[in-house]
């Protein structure tokens, strides 16, 4: 990706994604043979000091980007890069908190360089902050000053958005080089977020670190980003610097991604129209390198279990042979 001016003098590929495929295993622990890669085709490169909005319907993939990048799901180690590592592969780059997660199961429990404590737990806001080892006291007094953190704050008492600073706070004490952020500032009030959201914008200038953010909620975050991804049933849209952006559209930040996501919505449902005034189902997938073909609102009941679910489909369509599984994969829209 193009660099943005930073106030870092030297800049550094910390994040290359070559051609990123990716497909989430059956309940045979294997990717379902002939599936739809979920995520296919995606390339990304990011530089130190570079904070990167990544944008998307419900459902494009973010998470599992975020998930692979923090080396949570495992791809050929070539495809994906963290500070020139394979981020599955080499745990040191987690341990050592060069690389950081936060979202997802981070979320429901602090999980942090070893000290585990489920939130429910009587336990002190100071006591989980202090309990990090090896961190700079330095860092943790800003940390717990930017957060606004009270720490006789008892955490089973504490309110979601009290608690939710405690993690944050617990989960950025080490001065990582690459942040892979989940939404992870939903509960946070308006302060508190505009606080931590600068914090944030300085450790990339200040420091070369490199950010990815990936949310919903844009308020506030105008000029936080130096680029912005948009991501698609899984596939790269557009990667472009926050300056080119605003060059290309006067809208503000909320409604130029309202403006893709409309576009978005409204060309898949352009495209099931078509297939349905031809005869053809509105979804099609192909299964253990079969057609699997379907109508979701007829005939595919609620997802049973890790993105697989038993059901109905359609049979023989223009003579082409359609399979139907026991344990059909929910297709994707
Ligand atoms: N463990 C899993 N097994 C199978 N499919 C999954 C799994 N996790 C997610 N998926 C599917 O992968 C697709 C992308 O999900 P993902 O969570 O990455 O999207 P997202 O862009 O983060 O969505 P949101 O904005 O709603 O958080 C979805 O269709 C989802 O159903």
């Amino acid at each position: 990706m193009d660099n943005n001016p930073t106030t870092t003098t030297t800049t550094t590929t910390m994040i290359e994604i070559k051609n990123l495929r990716f497909t989430y295993p059956g309940i045979d622990g294997h990717p379902p043979p002939g599936s739809t890669p979920l995520i296919d085709n995606f390339s990304l490169s990011l530089q130190s000091g570079e904070r990167c909005l990544l944008v998307g319907s419900n459902g494009a993939g973010k998470t599992t980007i975020l998930k692979i990048l923090g080396g949570k799901h495992m791809v050929e180690p070539n495809m994906v890069r963290v500070l020139g590592r394979s981020a599955f592969h080499d745990t040191a780059l987690t341990s050592s908190g060069d690389l950081c997660y936060l979202g997802g199961e981070w979320r429901r429990d602090v999980a942090f360089a070893g000290f585990d404590v489920p939130i429910q737990m009587d336990v002190g806001a100071e006591k989980m902050i202090y309990g990090v080892s090896g961190v700079d006291p330095q860092r943790r007094d800003e940390l717990i000053k930017v957060l606004d953190i009270d720490l006789s704050w008892r955490m089973h008492k504490a309110s979601d958005g009290q608690r939710r600073r405690v993690q944050i706070c617990m989960g950025l004490l080490k001065p990582y080089k690459v942040l892979l952020l989940d939404e992870i500032t939903v509960d946070l009030d308006v302060l508190a977020r505009a606080d931590l959201l600068t914090f944030l914008k300085k450790e990339c200038q200040e420091r070369g670190a490199t950010i990815i953010y990936a949310t919903h909620i844009f308020d506030g975050l105008e000029n936080w980003p130096s680029h912005m991804v948009y991501v698609a049933h899984g596939k790269l849209q557009l990667a472009m610097p926050m300056d080119k952006i605003k060059e290309t559209s006067n809208l503000s930040l909320m409604r130029t991604v309202e403006s893709w996501l409309r576009k978005e919505r409204d060309e898949d449902r352009k495209r099931r129209k078509e297939r349905k005034a031809s005869g053809l189902p509105e979804f099609e997938d192909k299964v253990d390198g079969r057609r699997v073909i379907g109508d979701p609102a007829r005939s595919v009941p609620p997802v049973l279990n890790n993105g697989w679910a038993a059901g109905r489909l359609h049979s023989t369509i223009k003579g082409e042979e359609n399979f139907i599984l026991s344990s059909n994969r929910v297709l994707r829209q």
